[in-house]
């Protein structure tokens, strides 16, 4: 019996999709503490920055991450557009960071 698409007895999980699903959970977990640490890095930038009252964003830097990015992405089969995305609201978030640090 099948109501609004919820089946009443529902299917079980399929190894093949719990095993995709353990790789998807490891790298998650890889994408977490890479960006932890990488968190912690810009942390350092920041306050080097407060210290030398040196501003929180540099576009031109910014210009040569996405080149690079998106030509990494390019040869990995990743789409150089989502690439230029991630690290655009990966950096939104250190400057907003590096703001606050300013005081
Ligand atoms: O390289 C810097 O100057 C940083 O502050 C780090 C970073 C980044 O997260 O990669 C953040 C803000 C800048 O606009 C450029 C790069």
């Amino acid at each position: 019996m099948e109501a609004e698409g919820i089946l009443s007895n529902p299917p079980q999980t399929p190894d093949e999709l719990k095993e995709y699903r353990a790789t998807i959970d490891n790298i998650d977990a890889a994408l977490v503490h890479l960006l932890a640490e990488r968190f912690r890095c810009t942390q350092k930038v920041g306050e080097l920055k407060a210290r030398l009252d040196l501003p929180p964003a540099d576009p031109k830097r910014e210009e040569r991450q996405v080149e690079r990015l998106q030509a990494l992405a390019e040869e990995s089969g990743l789409d150089p557009d989502f690439a230029k995305k991630f690290l655009r609201f990966i950096v939104d978030e250190v400057i907003r960071h590096h703001v606050a640090l300013r005081g």
